[in-house]
Protein backbone atom coordinates (compact mmCIF):
# COMPACT_ATOMS: atom_id res chain seq x y z
CA UNK A 1 0.00 0.00 0.00
CA UNK A 2 1.41 3.08 -0.89
CA UNK A 3 2.67 5.53 2.09
CA UNK A 4 -0.02 7.87 2.09
CA UNK A 5 -3.42 8.61 0.74
CA UNK A 6 -5.12 11.32 -0.24
CA UNK A 7 -9.42 11.47 1.07
CA UNK A 8 -11.66 12.39 -1.79
CA UNK A 9 -14.81 14.23 -1.27
CA UNK A 10 -17.97 12.32 0.05
CA UNK A 11 -19.79 11.29 -3.18
CA UNK A 12 -23.03 8.79 -2.25
CA UNK A 13 -26.30 10.27 -0.49
CA UNK A 14 -27.30 6.91 0.75
CA UNK A 15 -25.49 3.37 1.55
CA UNK A 16 -25.21 -0.11 2.89
CA UNK A 17 -21.50 -0.21 4.58
CA UNK A 18 -19.75 -3.22 5.50
CA UNK A 19 -17.80 -3.52 8.62
CA UNK A 20 -15.95 -6.61 9.97
CA UNK A 21 -16.50 -8.87 13.53
CA UNK A 22 -16.07 -7.49 16.11
CA UNK A 23 -12.31 -7.56 17.29
CA UNK A 24 -12.92 -7.76 20.66
CA UNK A 25 -15.84 -10.83 20.60
CA UNK A 26 -13.03 -12.40 18.16
CA UNK A 27 -10.04 -12.14 21.20
CA UNK A 28 -12.82 -13.85 23.81
CA UNK A 29 -14.17 -16.13 21.79
CA UNK A 30 -10.80 -17.43 20.71
CA UNK A 31 -9.65 -17.80 23.53
CA UNK A 32 -12.68 -19.16 25.55
CA UNK A 33 -12.91 -21.84 22.64
CA UNK A 34 -8.85 -22.60 23.53
CA UNK A 35 -10.26 -23.28 27.07
CA UNK A 36 -13.05 -25.73 26.33
CA UNK A 37 -12.67 -29.30 25.42
CA UNK A 38 -12.99 -29.81 21.86
CA UNK A 39 -13.85 -28.36 18.60
CA UNK A 40 -15.42 -24.85 18.26
CA UNK A 41 -15.88 -23.49 15.04
CA UNK A 42 -15.78 -18.93 15.60
CA UNK A 43 -17.84 -17.69 12.54
CA UNK A 44 -17.78 -14.24 11.14
CA UNK A 45 -14.24 -13.56 13.15
CA UNK A 46 -12.30 -10.55 12.78
CA UNK A 47 -8.90 -11.35 10.66
CA UNK A 48 -6.35 -8.76 11.38
CA UNK A 49 -3.17 -8.03 13.20
CA UNK A 50 -4.50 -8.35 16.75
CA UNK A 51 -7.05 -11.21 16.06
CA UNK A 52 -4.15 -13.43 14.19
CA UNK A 53 -1.52 -12.26 17.52
CA UNK A 54 -4.18 -13.89 19.84
CA UNK A 55 -4.45 -16.93 17.43
CA UNK A 56 -0.78 -17.09 17.07
CA UNK A 57 -0.47 -17.23 21.06
CA UNK A 58 -2.56 -19.63 21.77
CA UNK A 59 -0.89 -21.80 19.35
CA UNK A 60 2.09 -21.61 20.72
CA UNK A 61 0.80 -22.20 23.70
CA UNK A 62 -0.34 -25.20 22.79
CA UNK A 63 -3.96 -24.98 21.02
CA UNK A 64 -4.01 -25.82 17.32
CA UNK A 65 -6.18 -22.56 16.06
CA UNK A 66 -6.49 -21.80 12.38
CA UNK A 67 -8.44 -20.22 9.77
CA UNK A 68 -10.23 -22.10 7.15
CA UNK A 69 -13.40 -21.58 4.72
CA UNK A 70 -14.43 -18.23 6.72
CA UNK A 71 -13.69 -19.14 10.34
CA UNK A 72 -11.62 -19.79 12.96
CA UNK A 73 -11.58 -23.56 14.28
CA UNK A 74 -9.99 -24.22 17.98
CA UNK A 75 -9.06 -27.05 19.26
CA UNK A 76 -9.71 -26.65 22.91
CA UNK A 77 -7.70 -28.72 25.11
CA UNK A 78 -9.89 -27.72 28.72
CA UNK A 79 -7.21 -25.70 29.74
CA UNK A 80 -3.95 -27.54 29.74
CA UNK A 81 -1.06 -25.45 28.11
CA UNK A 82 2.07 -26.18 26.68
CA UNK A 83 5.59 -24.67 27.64
CA UNK A 84 6.70 -21.94 25.46
CA UNK A 85 10.02 -20.56 25.86
CA UNK A 86 11.03 -17.64 23.71
CA UNK A 87 9.50 -14.24 24.14
CA UNK A 88 5.95 -14.16 22.77
CA UNK A 89 5.43 -11.14 20.63
CA UNK A 90 2.19 -9.58 20.62
CA UNK A 91 2.34 -6.48 18.41
CA UNK A 92 0.89 -3.23 19.79
CA UNK A 93 -2.41 -5.61 20.68
CA UNK A 94 -3.27 -4.49 24.28
CA UNK A 95 -6.12 -6.79 24.50
CA UNK A 96 -3.84 -9.68 23.54
CA UNK A 97 -1.33 -9.05 26.09
CA UNK A 98 -3.49 -8.48 28.96
CA UNK A 99 -5.96 -11.56 28.71
CA UNK A 100 -2.90 -13.89 27.06
CA UNK A 101 -1.04 -12.35 30.40
CA UNK A 102 -3.79 -14.23 32.72
CA UNK A 103 -4.26 -17.40 29.94
CA UNK A 104 0.26 -17.82 30.68
CA UNK A 105 -0.50 -17.96 34.41
CA UNK A 106 -2.52 -21.07 33.71
CA UNK A 107 0.42 -22.76 32.08
CA UNK A 108 3.50 -24.62 32.91
CA UNK A 109 7.18 -23.30 32.75
CA UNK A 110 7.75 -19.41 32.11
CA UNK A 111 5.91 -17.07 28.96
CA UNK A 112 7.56 -14.11 28.41
CA UNK A 113 4.82 -11.61 26.92
CA UNK A 114 6.26 -8.56 24.55
CA UNK A 115 5.32 -6.62 21.87
CA UNK A 116 6.23 -3.32 20.15
CA UNK A 117 8.02 -0.12 21.60
CA UNK A 118 4.72 0.96 22.37
CA UNK A 119 3.36 -2.04 24.01
CA UNK A 120 6.56 -1.91 26.29
CA UNK A 121 4.72 1.67 27.53
CA UNK A 122 1.62 0.45 27.98
CA UNK A 123 0.83 -0.13 31.77
CA UNK A 124 -0.21 -3.63 33.11
CA UNK A 125 1.11 -2.99 36.43
CA UNK A 126 -2.48 -3.80 38.28
CA UNK A 127 -2.87 -7.07 36.62
CA UNK A 128 0.53 -8.38 37.79
CA UNK A 129 -0.42 -7.42 41.06
CA UNK A 130 -3.48 -8.98 40.95
CA UNK A 131 -2.00 -12.16 39.82
CA UNK A 132 0.69 -12.05 42.25
CA UNK A 133 -2.34 -12.32 44.88
CA UNK A 134 -3.09 -15.28 43.16
CA UNK A 135 0.06 -16.66 44.08
CA UNK A 136 1.43 -16.61 40.38
CA UNK A 137 5.20 -15.23 39.95
CA UNK A 138 5.48 -12.04 37.77
CA UNK A 139 7.72 -9.40 36.85
CA UNK A 140 7.35 -6.57 34.48
CA UNK A 141 9.76 -4.12 33.57
CA UNK A 142 8.92 -0.93 35.49
CA UNK A 143 5.29 -1.96 35.28
CA UNK A 144 5.22 -2.46 31.34
CA UNK A 145 5.71 -5.06 29.04
CA UNK A 146 8.14 -7.59 28.50
CA UNK A 147 5.74 -9.61 31.34
CA UNK A 148 7.06 -12.67 32.81
CA UNK A 149 4.97 -15.24 33.90
CA UNK A 150 5.08 -18.48 35.58
CA UNK A 151 2.15 -21.06 34.92
CA UNK A 152 0.83 -21.76 38.35
CA UNK A 153 -1.88 -24.31 39.51
CA UNK A 154 -4.20 -21.32 40.87
CA UNK A 155 -6.16 -21.95 43.73
CA UNK A 156 -7.79 -18.86 43.21
CA UNK A 157 -9.89 -16.90 46.03
CA UNK A 158 -10.63 -13.74 47.27
CA UNK A 159 -8.64 -10.93 44.65
CA UNK A 160 -8.90 -7.05 44.30
CA UNK A 161 -7.72 -5.13 41.20
CA UNK A 162 -7.06 -1.71 40.14
CA UNK A 163 -8.69 -0.92 36.70
CA UNK A 164 -8.43 2.83 36.69
CA UNK A 165 -6.22 2.56 33.84
CA UNK A 166 -8.08 -0.82 31.43
CA UNK A 167 -10.71 -3.07 32.06
CA UNK A 168 -8.55 -5.38 29.93
CA UNK A 169 -7.38 -6.47 33.69
CA UNK A 170 -10.57 -7.57 35.00
CA UNK A 171 -11.57 -9.24 31.55
CA UNK A 172 -8.05 -11.06 32.03
CA UNK A 173 -8.87 -12.61 35.71
CA UNK A 174 -12.64 -13.22 34.65
CA UNK A 175 -11.77 -15.62 31.97
CA UNK A 176 -9.29 -17.90 33.72
CA UNK A 177 -11.34 -17.65 36.80
CA UNK A 178 -13.43 -21.32 35.97
CA UNK A 179 -10.13 -22.46 35.88
CA UNK A 180 -8.92 -22.21 39.32
CA UNK A 181 -9.58 -24.94 42.00
CA UNK A 182 -11.73 -22.40 43.88
CA UNK A 183 -13.30 -20.00 41.81
CA UNK A 184 -12.50 -16.29 42.40
CA UNK A 185 -13.77 -13.41 43.83
CA UNK A 186 -13.14 -10.54 42.49
CA UNK A 187 -13.29 -6.90 44.13
CA UNK A 188 -12.32 -3.51 41.61
CA UNK A 189 -10.60 -1.40 43.77
CA UNK A 190 -10.64 1.57 40.97
CA UNK A 191 -12.88 1.65 37.76
CA UNK A 192 -13.38 0.15 35.77
CA UNK A 193 -12.49 2.41 32.47
CA UNK A 194 -14.41 0.64 29.81
CA UNK A 195 -17.29 -0.62 31.67
CA UNK A 196 -19.23 -2.42 28.62
CA UNK A 197 -16.36 -4.48 27.66
CA UNK A 198 -16.72 -6.03 31.37
CA UNK A 199 -20.04 -7.03 29.91
CA UNK A 200 -19.24 -8.10 26.62
CA UNK A 201 -16.63 -10.78 29.01
CA UNK A 202 -18.94 -11.83 31.25
CA UNK A 203 -22.02 -12.18 28.17
CA UNK A 204 -19.18 -14.38 26.09
CA UNK A 205 -18.63 -16.31 29.20
CA UNK A 206 -22.46 -16.91 30.15
CA UNK A 207 -23.00 -18.01 25.86
CA UNK A 208 -20.28 -20.20 26.85
CA UNK A 209 -21.57 -21.82 29.55
CA UNK A 210 -20.02 -20.36 32.90
CA UNK A 211 -22.59 -18.05 34.78
CA UNK A 212 -21.08 -15.04 36.95
CA UNK A 213 -22.40 -13.27 39.99
CA UNK A 214 -22.06 -9.65 39.91
CA UNK A 215 -22.56 -6.67 41.89
CA UNK A 216 -22.40 -4.08 39.50
CA UNK A 217 -18.98 -3.67 37.86
CA UNK A 218 -17.12 -3.82 41.13
CA UNK A 219 -17.92 -7.25 42.54
CA UNK A 220 -17.91 -10.54 40.64
CA UNK A 221 -18.03 -13.90 41.85
CA UNK A 222 -16.99 -16.96 39.27
CA UNK A 223 -17.10 -20.66 40.19
CA UNK A 224 -14.17 -23.02 40.24
CA UNK A 225 -13.54 -26.49 38.18
CA UNK A 226 -15.96 -24.75 35.67
CA UNK A 227 -15.05 -25.01 31.40
CA UNK A 228 -16.28 -23.35 28.32
CA UNK A 229 -18.35 -25.77 26.15
CA UNK A 230 -17.00 -26.04 22.65
CA UNK A 231 -19.67 -25.31 20.03
CA UNK A 232 -19.96 -22.63 16.97
CA UNK A 233 -19.85 -19.31 17.96
CA UNK A 234 -20.94 -16.48 15.74
CA UNK A 235 -19.03 -12.90 16.26
CA UNK A 236 -21.19 -9.84 15.07
CA UNK A 237 -20.21 -6.95 13.56
CA UNK A 238 -17.67 -4.19 14.86
CA UNK A 239 -19.18 -1.40 16.62
CA UNK A 240 -16.21 0.40 16.73
CA UNK A 241 -15.63 0.04 12.75
CA UNK A 242 -18.96 1.27 12.40
CA UNK A 243 -18.25 4.72 13.86
CA UNK A 244 -16.12 6.06 10.78
CA UNK A 245 -19.40 5.28 8.65
CA UNK A 246 -21.83 7.02 10.93
CA UNK A 247 -19.62 9.67 11.70
CA UNK A 248 -19.07 10.08 7.72
CA UNK A 249 -22.61 10.12 7.60
CA UNK A 250 -23.40 12.66 10.41
CA UNK A 251 -21.03 15.26 8.80
CA UNK A 252 -22.29 14.77 5.12
CA UNK A 253 -25.39 14.43 5.62
CA UNK A 254 -25.86 11.01 3.64
CA UNK A 255 -27.43 8.37 5.45
CA UNK A 256 -25.64 5.46 5.94
CA UNK A 257 -26.20 1.49 7.10
CA UNK A 258 -23.50 -0.35 8.85
CA UNK A 259 -24.85 -3.63 8.02
CA UNK A 260 -24.93 -6.09 11.33
CA UNK A 261 -24.68 -3.20 13.79
CA UNK A 262 -27.96 -3.61 16.49
CA UNK A 263 -28.54 -0.92 19.55
CA UNK A 264 -29.04 -3.90 21.79
CA UNK A 265 -25.49 -5.10 21.29
CA UNK A 266 -22.88 -5.40 24.47
CA UNK A 267 -20.45 -3.58 22.61
CA UNK A 268 -20.38 -0.02 23.94
CA UNK A 269 -19.27 1.65 20.73
CA UNK A 270 -22.55 0.97 19.04
CA UNK A 271 -24.05 4.01 21.58
CA UNK A 272 -21.89 6.00 19.16
CA UNK A 273 -24.82 6.25 16.98
CA UNK A 274 -27.42 8.03 19.89
CA UNK A 275 -24.19 10.22 20.65
CA UNK A 276 -24.77 11.17 17.30
CA UNK A 277 -28.25 11.43 17.66
CA UNK A 278 -27.70 13.97 20.62
CA UNK A 279 -25.80 15.99 18.31
CA UNK A 280 -28.63 16.33 15.79
CA UNK A 281 -29.05 13.65 13.17
CA UNK A 282 -31.39 11.10 12.80
CA UNK A 283 -31.09 7.24 13.29
CA UNK A 284 -33.31 4.06 11.56
CA UNK A 285 -32.73 0.74 13.01
CA UNK A 286 -34.24 -2.10 10.48
CA UNK A 287 -33.06 -6.36 10.71
CA UNK A 288 -30.17 -5.16 8.11
CA UNK A 289 -28.39 -2.85 10.78
CA UNK A 290 -28.15 0.92 12.10
CA UNK A 291 -28.63 3.76 10.34
CA UNK A 292 -27.56 7.49 10.70
CA UNK A 293 -28.54 10.03 9.01
CA UNK A 294 -27.06 13.41 8.77
CA UNK A 295 -28.16 16.08 9.87
CA UNK A 296 -27.06 19.71 11.10
CA UNK A 297 -24.71 18.95 14.21
CA UNK A 298 -24.65 20.93 17.17
CA UNK A 299 -21.91 20.41 19.93
CA UNK A 300 -22.44 18.26 23.25
CA UNK A 301 -20.75 17.49 26.56
CA UNK A 302 -20.80 14.28 26.88
CA UNK A 303 -18.75 11.53 28.49
CA UNK A 304 -16.47 8.77 26.77
CA UNK A 305 -15.16 6.62 29.41
CA UNK A 306 -17.24 3.54 28.44
CA UNK A 307 -16.45 4.23 24.58
CA UNK A 308 -12.77 5.19 24.25
CA UNK A 309 -12.28 3.84 20.52
CA UNK A 310 -14.43 6.17 19.21
CA UNK A 311 -13.71 9.08 21.68
CA UNK A 312 -11.24 10.33 18.45
CA UNK A 313 -14.33 9.70 15.91
CA UNK A 314 -16.77 11.86 18.30
CA UNK A 315 -14.06 14.78 18.50
CA UNK A 316 -13.52 14.99 14.18
CA UNK A 317 -17.33 14.91 13.83
CA UNK A 318 -17.15 17.29 16.51
CA UNK A 319 -14.83 19.71 14.30
CA UNK A 320 -17.82 20.32 11.61
CA UNK A 321 -20.48 20.52 14.32
CA UNK A 322 -21.78 23.97 15.90
CA UNK A 323 -20.62 25.51 19.06
CA UNK A 324 -18.12 23.43 21.37
CA UNK A 325 -18.65 19.81 22.13
CA UNK A 326 -16.51 19.02 25.47
CA UNK A 327 -15.36 14.99 25.11
CA UNK A 328 -14.79 14.03 28.95
CA UNK A 329 -13.45 11.42 31.28
CA UNK A 330 -10.90 9.91 28.81
CA UNK A 331 -7.71 9.93 30.87
CA UNK A 332 -7.23 6.44 29.57
CA UNK A 333 -6.77 7.27 25.70
CA UNK A 334 -3.25 8.33 26.66
CA UNK A 335 -2.50 4.56 27.05
CA UNK A 336 -3.49 3.50 23.90
CA UNK A 337 -1.95 2.64 20.49
CA UNK A 338 -0.73 6.56 20.70
CA UNK A 339 -1.58 8.77 23.32
CA UNK A 340 -4.97 9.60 21.67
CA UNK A 341 -5.61 12.86 23.17
CA UNK A 342 -2.49 14.43 22.38
CA UNK A 343 -2.61 12.91 18.93
CA UNK A 344 -6.15 13.74 17.98
CA UNK A 345 -6.00 17.52 19.47
CA UNK A 346 -2.63 17.77 17.35
CA UNK A 347 -3.64 16.78 13.92
CA UNK A 348 -6.96 18.70 14.68
CA UNK A 349 -5.22 21.55 15.19
CA UNK A 350 -3.03 21.26 11.80
CA UNK A 351 -6.98 21.32 10.22
CA UNK A 352 -6.95 25.14 11.83
CA UNK A 353 -9.49 23.18 14.45
CA UNK A 354 -9.93 25.09 17.79
CA UNK A 355 -8.95 22.40 20.33
CA UNK A 356 -7.60 21.69 23.41
CA UNK A 357 -6.93 18.95 26.09
CA UNK A 358 -6.81 18.22 29.81
CA UNK A 359 -5.40 15.47 31.17
CA UNK A 360 -8.61 13.61 30.74
CA UNK A 361 -10.88 15.56 28.41
CA UNK A 362 -10.84 17.07 24.89
CA UNK A 363 -12.71 20.52 23.91
CA UNK A 364 -13.21 20.92 20.00
CA UNK A 365 -15.02 24.28 19.01
CA UNK A 366 -16.60 22.99 15.61
CA UNK A 367 -16.16 25.32 12.21
CA UNK A 368 -15.23 24.79 8.63
CA UNK A 369 -11.77 22.38 8.59
CA UNK A 370 -9.23 22.52 5.96
CA UNK A 371 -7.21 20.10 4.24
CA UNK A 372 -3.54 19.07 6.21
CA UNK A 373 -1.44 16.02 6.00
CA UNK A 374 -2.48 13.87 9.05
CA UNK A 375 0.27 11.85 10.82
CA UNK A 376 -1.56 8.33 12.39
CA UNK A 377 1.26 7.51 14.99
CA UNK A 378 0.84 3.81 14.10
CA UNK A 379 -2.77 4.32 15.45
CA UNK A 380 -5.62 2.67 13.02
CA UNK A 381 -8.18 4.86 14.88
CA UNK A 382 -6.27 8.09 14.58
CA UNK A 383 -6.04 6.91 10.43
CA UNK A 384 -9.53 5.89 10.35
CA UNK A 385 -10.78 9.25 11.98
CA UNK A 386 -9.38 11.32 9.97
CA UNK A 387 -10.45 9.84 6.95
CA UNK A 388 -13.76 11.20 7.92
CA UNK A 389 -12.88 14.66 8.21
CA UNK A 390 -11.40 14.37 4.79
CA UNK A 391 -14.98 13.57 3.23
CA UNK A 392 -15.83 17.29 3.30
CA UNK A 393 -12.32 19.36 4.39
CA UNK A 394 -10.71 19.10 0.80
CA UNK A 395 -6.78 18.14 1.01
CA UNK A 396 -6.72 15.39 3.72
CA UNK A 397 -4.06 13.23 3.30
CA UNK A 398 -3.72 10.31 5.83
CA UNK A 399 -0.04 9.09 6.81
CA UNK A 400 1.02 5.25 6.64
CA UNK A 401 -2.55 3.96 6.13
CA UNK A 402 -1.78 1.03 6.32
CA UNK A 403 -2.10 0.90 10.06
CA UNK A 404 -5.81 -0.01 9.91
CA UNK A 405 -4.55 -3.66 9.60
CA UNK A 406 -4.28 -3.69 13.46
CA UNK A 407 -8.88 -3.92 13.12
CA UNK A 408 -9.51 -3.27 9.68
CA UNK A 409 -7.79 -4.91 6.93
CA UNK A 410 -10.03 -3.80 4.13
CA UNK A 411 -10.82 -0.17 5.79
CA UNK A 412 -9.99 1.26 2.37
CA UNK A 413 -11.60 -0.82 -0.02
CA UNK A 414 -14.89 -0.26 1.99
CA UNK A 415 -14.31 3.81 2.40
CA UNK A 416 -13.80 3.92 -1.45
CA UNK A 417 -17.52 3.01 -1.92
CA UNK A 418 -18.78 6.38 -0.17
CA UNK A 419 -17.37 8.10 -3.10
O1 LIG B 1 -11.43 -5.57 26.27
C1 LIG B 1 -11.37 -5.12 25.13
O2 LIG B 1 -11.61 -5.82 24.12
C2 LIG B 1 -11.00 -3.70 24.95
C3 LIG B 1 -11.08 -2.81 26.01
C4 LIG B 1 -10.79 -1.37 25.88
O3 LIG B 1 -9.57 -1.10 26.54
P1 LIG B 1 -9.44 -0.46 28.03
O4 LIG B 1 -10.26 -1.27 28.94
O5 LIG B 1 -7.98 -0.56 28.29
O6 LIG B 1 -9.92 0.96 27.92
C5 LIG B 1 -10.68 -0.92 24.43
O7 LIG B 1 -10.06 0.32 24.34
C6 LIG B 1 -9.92 -1.93 23.58
O8 LIG B 1 -9.86 -1.54 22.24
C7 LIG B 1 -10.59 -3.28 23.61
C1 LIG C 1 -7.18 0.30 22.21
C2 LIG C 1 -7.36 -0.58 21.24
O1 LIG C 1 -6.91 -1.85 21.22
P1 LIG C 1 -5.89 -2.61 22.20
O2 LIG C 1 -6.04 -2.07 23.57
O3 LIG C 1 -6.29 -4.05 22.08
O4 LIG C 1 -4.50 -2.40 21.64
C3 LIG C 1 -8.18 -0.21 20.05
O5 LIG C 1 -8.49 -1.09 19.24
O6 LIG C 1 -8.54 0.97 19.88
Amino acid sequence: MESQITIRPMGKTELTAMVPGSKSYTHRMLICAALADGLSQVKNGLVSEDTLLTMNALNKMGVSVRKERGSFWVNGTGGSLGRYEDPIHLGNSGTTLRLMCAVAAMGVGTYTLTGTERMQQRPILDLAQALEQLGVPVETNNGCPPIKIQGTAIKGGKVSINCGVSSQYLSALLLIAPYTQDGMEITVTEGPVSKPYIDMTVSVMKAMGVEIKRDGHTWFSVPGQSQYQAGEYMVEADASGASYFWGAAAITGATIRVAGTHSASCQGDSRFAYILKSMGCRLDETDEGLAVAGRDLKGITVDMGNMPDVAPTLAVVAAFAKGETRIENVGHLKAKESDRITAVITELKKMGVQASCTDDSMTIIGGKPKGAVIDTYDDHRIAMSFAVAGLLAPGVIINNPSCVDKSFPNFWEEWEKLY
